[in-house]
């Protein structure tokens, strides 16, 4: 769908329902997938994702190719302001994600005189597959906003864990926007105009831009390559398992009980910025690469096994009597059957922020999981690989936060009567 027609759509007030369904780009309507891994063509660079839906999109939409992330603090007192600014930024996300502009005529139908609704910088490109997602952090429910009543069961501050080297002018926020798409420039677009829209309400604390996924969500996808070269993402939770999912990421109602019923079918989103050492890495044999990660550096295979696809095989032993997957390996450690079945849903990216000034690259892995409870998934699996995962020697987590994911709005719903209803 051209992007004028997705204005038009927008224009004449036909709601995002409508103008999903006209778009025919929506991952919905994709071709069966081709099985894991097996090579399909990855996201249409003009498609158009729902905005509405059970779930949000942005968390098992297959992973696009670029993130902007932002963590932002509210500033005002008045609930009210907050509570308008998130129907606001409902209205515009939803015009984004189809390809329109934040406001009708945002970029200059305002005349010369009208501070522009739209910064313009994403007029001529399509949606991109831009997906804006919404989550709020454990401040929001402090005294502020009269929220105390609705802050979810496990929506507090993660513990520490060993090796952390954490900023807090990376970490925390009172809410966060993830907006991913296959454009750079229509995901940056996306926070740039929510963030000018909620001046003198919210203030940006960081932001994280992302230029690779790190992971597939569907078995649609190739499974990309992280900035150690690996393949990443082969044993990830998937869209088209929707058990795991309903196990694994979405809060369900009993969960959300009382007043944090707004939680149910949504989900918790730990973001943590990890420094990955590429010059230590980048200076180490390619077998004890191997041995940390535990797979093979090309085909992407568990040690000693031959697919990339194949369970890894923890109980098989290599000539010398020793484990063919150290016990001490990334995968052996994070592994659903050394945690107690636990599995999460990775969403990362890679990024590189310039150098750090002593002649490294600020490189690494803007880790993000889509969890149904942080304190039974994440914080388990992060303590196990803080203790002993051999990847440690090479990387530093240098930001954290955790928010919760409202689940995807009804037609007529908007974020802010979701939360404050
Ligand atoms: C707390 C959770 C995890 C953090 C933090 C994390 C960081 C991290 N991971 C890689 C590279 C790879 N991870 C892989 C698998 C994998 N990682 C986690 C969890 C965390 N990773 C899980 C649950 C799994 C799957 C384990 C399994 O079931 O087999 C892999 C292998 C390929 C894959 O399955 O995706 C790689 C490679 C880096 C570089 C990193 C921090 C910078
Ligand atoms: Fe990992």
């Amino acid at each position: 769908m051209e992007a004028s027609s997705r204005r038009a759509v927008l224009a004449a007030g036909a709601g995002t329902a409508v103008a999903g369904a006209a778009a025919g780009l929506t991952w919905a309507s994709r071709p069966a997938a081709a099985g894991p891994g097996a090579g399909a063509p990855d996201a249409p660079a003009d498609g158009v994702v729902p905005f509405r839906g059970a779930h949000q999109a942005g968390i098992t939409t297959p992973a696009q190719d670029r993130l902007h992330f932002v963590a932002l603090d509210v500033v005002t007192s008045d609930p009210e302001e907050l509570r308008a600014l998130l129907t606001a930024w409902t209205r515009a996300a939803e015009r984004m994600t189809a390809g329109a502009e934040a406001a009708p005529g945002g970029t200059v139908g305002g005349g010369p005189y009208g501070v522009p609704e739209d910064t313009g910088e994403a007029l001529d490109l399509a949606a991109a597959n831009l997906t804006v997602t919404i989550g709020y952090g454990p401040s929001l429910f402090d005294e502020r906003f009269g929220l105390g009543a609705r802050r979810p069961g496990a929506l507090r501050e993660l513990p520490a864990f060993a090796g952390d080297d954490l900023d807090p002018a990376r970490s925390g926020g009172d809410l966060c926007i993830q907006a991913c798409a296959d454009d750079p420039q229509v995901a940056v677009h996306a926070v740039r105009n929510l963030v000018r829209m909620g001046f003198g309400v919210v203030a940006v604390r960081w932001s994280q831009l992302g230029f690779g996924r790190t992971s597939s969500t569907s078995t649609s996808q190739v499974t990309p390559r992280n900035m150690f070269g690996f393949k990443d993402g082969t044993a990830n939770l998937k869209a088209e398992d929707p058990v795991a999912l309903d196990e694994h990421v979405w809060v369900d109602g009993a969960e959300a009980a009382g007043g944090a019923g707004w939680l149910a079918g949504g989900s918790y989103l730990v973001a943590r910025r990890i420094r990955m050492h590429i010059e230590v890495w980048d200076r180490s044999t390619l077998q004890d690469q191997q041995d940390t990660i535990g797979r093979d550096k090309k085909v992407g295979a568990p040690l000693g096994q031959r697919d990339e696809f194949e369970e890894p095989d923890l109980a098989a032993v290599a000539a010398d009597g020793q484990p063919r997957i150290p016990v001490d390996s990334h995968v052996a450690l994070a592994h659903p059957s050394n945690l107690d079945g636990v599995r999460i849903l990775r969403r990362g990216y890679n990024f590189t922020d310039g150098s750090d000034g002593q002649g490294h690259l600020d490189a690494g892995l803007f880790f993000i999981a889509f969890v149904r409870d942080p304190f039974r998934q994440f914080v388990p699996m992060q303590q196990a690989l803080a203790r002993a995962d051999k990847l440690n020697e090479y990387i530093e987590h240098t930001g954290s936060a955790l928010f919760a994911c409202p689940p995807g709005l009804r037609d007529g719903q908007d974020w802010g009567t979701q939360l404050f209803a």
